[in-house]
């Protein structure tokens, strides 16, 4: 099993999906035996709320198949990024599916392009850039913590995608990003509490022809110093956004209308119209008598919003760097007033 390519049948040391609910799917590495709390090698059993399953029953099995828990049943999905980033162990906070899809959209990742990462993190993200620029690209991920560096180092190996990405122990902010990937970077992508002190390290990482670049914030002031350090390394084109998913519930609403006037009368002969039981598309109405003219009840299917947007997770800001010529030809752009 590879999170760069798919195949059908379940081996040994294949990482699958077990899927209860939508809100309930685990990670699991398929071996028939593990080492239990005392060291003991036992036989892998993996308890859900529906009964156990023995893990070695699933080598043979297909992706995408039901199978048997002792109360009851699951299906065994193959990995994704994004099933990955649902299922990962945190070590750190992870950026989700929503932010991820805008990040690959806004640093135009393709297959081929070579990509900077810091900070590696638990590699929720590392996995979705990874699916993009394989199979000719390369993410070069940096973390400053050494067992986030290593935990990672070995997903990657387990996960079969070690060749498309390096990780590298590294404080990016002192040191920057290293000899080894200075000029060649598409994109730049910071998800770090400092992020505006790696930006000149950023600038030295790109291409000559520039790139993109994509930090992410959770507050505010983290966003304008980072902005003010692109606008003074040259990056134009700065845009900060915020993912805010909107789920609309789809209920039957019912909305007391007066009834539009019927223009097909000349003005003085105009009636408003009435007495109920005409359809309008998606809904019904009924008449309502009472002070001011009859009034319509009508009832139809729509999507709601919520009341409020919760689930803020950071802004997202994207910049350009344009190439080397071009940015020796700009005057050094004044910084953002307070
Ligand atoms: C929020 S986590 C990144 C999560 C990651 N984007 C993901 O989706 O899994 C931030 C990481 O940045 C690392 N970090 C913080 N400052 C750093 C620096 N100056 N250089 C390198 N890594 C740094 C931390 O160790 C931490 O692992």
């Amino acid at each position: 099993m590879s999170f760069a390519n798919y195949k059908s049948v379940i081996e040994q040391g294949d990482t699958v999906i077990l899927y209860l609910s939508v809100n309930n799917m685990h990670a699991i590495k398929v071996e028939q035996r593990i080492k239990n709390k005392k060291n003991e090698m036992v036989e892998n059993v993996f308890q859900t709320p529906y009964g156990a399953l023995k893990v070695k029953s699933l080598i043979g099995q297909t992706f995408g198949s039901k199978v048997a828990l002792s109360k009851g049943w699951a299906y065994v999905l193959h990995p994704t990024p994004e099933l990955w980033t649902l299922t990962l162990p945190h070590r750190t906070q992870i950026i989700y599916t929503p932010d991820i899809s805008i990040i690959l959209f806004q640093l135009e990742l393709k297959p081929g392009s070579v990509v900077l990462e810091s900070g590696t993190g638990s590699g929720s993200l590392s996995h979705a850039l990874i699916r993009c620029i394989k199979p000719h690209g390369h993410l070069y991920t940096f973390d400053f913590h050494a067992q986030r560096v290593e935990v990672a180092r070995a997903e990657f190996e387990d996960h079969l995608v070690s060749e498309y990405v390096t990780v590298q122990q590294r404080d990016v902010c002192q040191t920057g990003f290293g000899p080894d990937v200075k000029g060649v970077a598409d994109a730049v992508f910071l998800d770090l509490p400092h992020p505006w002190e790696a930006v000149p390290h950023a600038v030295e990482a790109m291409k000559e022809k520039g790139g993109r670049f994509v930090s992410f914030s959770p507050c505010i002031e983290q966003v304008q110093r980072t902005c003010e350090a692109l606008a003074q390394q040259g990056f134009i084109e700065l845009q900060t956004m915020e993912c805010l998913q909107k789920e609309l519930t789809v209920q039957t609403r019912a909305m007391s209308v007066l009834p539009l006037p019927d223009f097909s009368q000349p003005q003085h002969q105009q009636q408003p119209r009435g007495g109920g039981g005409g359809g309008v598309a998606g809904g019904e109405r009924a008449a309502e008598g009472g002070e001011g003219g009859a009034r319509e009840q009508c009832r139809f299917l729509t999507g709601v919003p919520p009341p409020s947007l919760p689930g803020h997770t950071g802004y997202l800001t994207a910049a350009s760097l344009p190439p080397r010529w071009a940015r020796t030809l700009r005057s050094p752009p004044q910084p953002l007033s307070a």
